[in-house]
């Protein structure tokens, strides 16, 4: 199944999931319940009690046989030590019948505890995951909305599919942010498409324009891991690379808080150490989210706070050190060589880190962001993109751009100022809330 045909399903699988979810719910309570019906039943103390009235019997029959035997008073005796030991007997019994309920209840209480216990954790996880979510949709739906809003005026102009059409289009989508190359890309293969199905109708235009999107999409992130790589063994190192005032900082405050949330121990290191006031941005997100920051002066040497940083990682007592550095583009054989310089200091140290080298971009800076890409790209190892401020910009099309002009995978999104404002980013969800309101329902 196609990614188009993924796209229009994906709406109504949501509902199927939460159908899947409530089953789930509910089949936590039958086990519950199955457990109940585990638990003795009074089946089976009615077994226990018949198995002492059955003692008692044998019991009596085996003192009848002696009975001849004895005198008078040895049988008054005996029939009354009998009436006590059956007396016993029928308290222990009823000794017995009492505490196999009182267990009974007990078990029913736990049992009845556990699956409200196990029904609050899935309750409370699915609504961890809900708001999760929720948040994310929020966060987004500025971003998401602008194309298809861009699209969809564009079309309600809509008269035939000529020229002109495809010239607004063009301009449509290089007013998104989906790269210049990128959009044009999209209208030659729409003219294609287009010709191809013969597609009149404003419905079938539309759907011809998003399927065409989606299927480049799809073509040019074939190769893209965008998963975060963590050392397999020993610590992780994550260096930070991006102009001045995209988002770095306060991207590393964020990323620190979630790992210390996952129960990481985590190091920052502040080797920006050429803008003024960096230092001591880190050392406060630092001192926020609780982690221990290494820093020097500033003007210090870059690599030399690097080193300290790897050092003090290498000891033991951390397992992510996250690294901030200067982004001098104007300046670029210096920042190549800063780069160089301490990407060759961490990996002396340890072999195959930095794990990540993560660029953070400026989702509102649109086609500067691409830009500055390209330049980050060219003097360093890029693995990954932070695109921050996504919630601030209602052209979506930018990711579209990043990932057909520069093929390098956005890893994370910034979606606000607070710790708790990064997502790990997911490009199919992303890609379904960007086209979902421009599929034809009649279709
Ligand atoms: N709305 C929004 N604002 C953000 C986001 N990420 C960062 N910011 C804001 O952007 C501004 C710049 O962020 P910094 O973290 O200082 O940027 P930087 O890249 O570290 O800049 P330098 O420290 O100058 O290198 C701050 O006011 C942040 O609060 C985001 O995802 N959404």
């Amino acid at each position: 199944m196609g990614f188009f045909d993924k796209l229009k399903k994906a709406f109504s699988v949501e509902n199927e999931d939460e159908v899947n979810k409530k089953q789930n719910n509910d089949s936590h309570v039958e086990d519950a319940q199955a457990t109940v019906d585990d638990a003795p039943s009074t089946e089976q103390t009615d077994l226990k009690s018949s198995e002492a009235t059955e003692s008692i019997n044998d019991f009596q029959e085996d003192n009848q046989k002696e009975d001849s035997e004895l005198t008078y008073e040895e049988n008054v005796n005996e029939v009354e030590t009998q009436e006590d030991v059956i007396e016993e007997n029928e308290n222990l019994d009823v000794n017995e019948d009492s505490q196999t309920q009182v267990q009974e209840t007990k078990q029913e209480e736990i049992i009845e505890n556990k699956s409200q216990e196990e029904l609050f954790e899935n309750t409370s996880e699915t609504k961890q995951e809900n708001d999760e979510t929720q948040a994310y949709d929020k966060g987004l739906e500025k971003s998401r909305s602008g194309l298809g809003s861009m699209i969809n005026s564009l079309l309600a102009n809509f008269r035939k599919v000529d020229e002109d059409f495809f010239e607004e289009l063009e301009e449509t989508l290089i007013e998104a942010d989906v790269g210049f190359e990128n959009a044009m890309r999209i209208s030659e293969a729409l003219r294609q498409e287009v010709k191809l199905r013969n597609a009149k109708k404003k419905s079938e235009v539309s759907d011809a324009i998003v399927r065409k999107m989606v299927e480049l999409y799809e073509e040019d992130g074939k190769k893209e891991d965008s998963n975060l790589h963590f050392a397999s063994n020993g610590p992780t190192v994550f260096l930070f690379v991006g102009v001045n005032g995209v988002g770095k900082t306060t991207t590393i405050g964020k990323l620190a808080y979630r790992y210390k949330q996952e129960g990481k121990r985590v190091l920052l290191c502040a080797a920006d150490t050429f803008r003024a006031g960096a230092i001591e941005q880190l050392a406060e997100w630092g001192n926020r989210v609780g982690v221990d920051v290494v820093k020097k002066p500033e003007k210090s040497d870059p690599a030399s706070v690097v080193f300290d940083a790897v050092a003090k990682v290498k000891e033991g007592d951390y397992d992510i050190l996250l690294v901030d550095t200067a982004g001098r583009l104007q300046n670029k054989v210096n920042l190549m060589n800063e780069l160089e310089k301490i990407s060759r200091i961490i990996k002396r140290e340890i072999p195959d880190a930095p794990h990540e080298v993560l660029l953070a971009l400026d989702a509102t800076t649109g086609q500067n962001a691409l830009i500055q890409a390209k330049e980050f790209k060219s003097v360093t190892n890029v693995s990954g993109i932070v695109l921050t401020k996504l919630d601030g910009t209602a052209k979506g099309g930018i990711v579209l751009g990043i990932r057909s002009e520069l093929h390098i995978p956005v890893k994370l999104v910034g979606l606000g100022e607070q710790m708790q404002d990064l997502r790990i980013f997911n490009a199919k969800e992303y890609i379904e809330g960007l086209f979902g309101n421009l599929i034809s329902q009649d279709k």
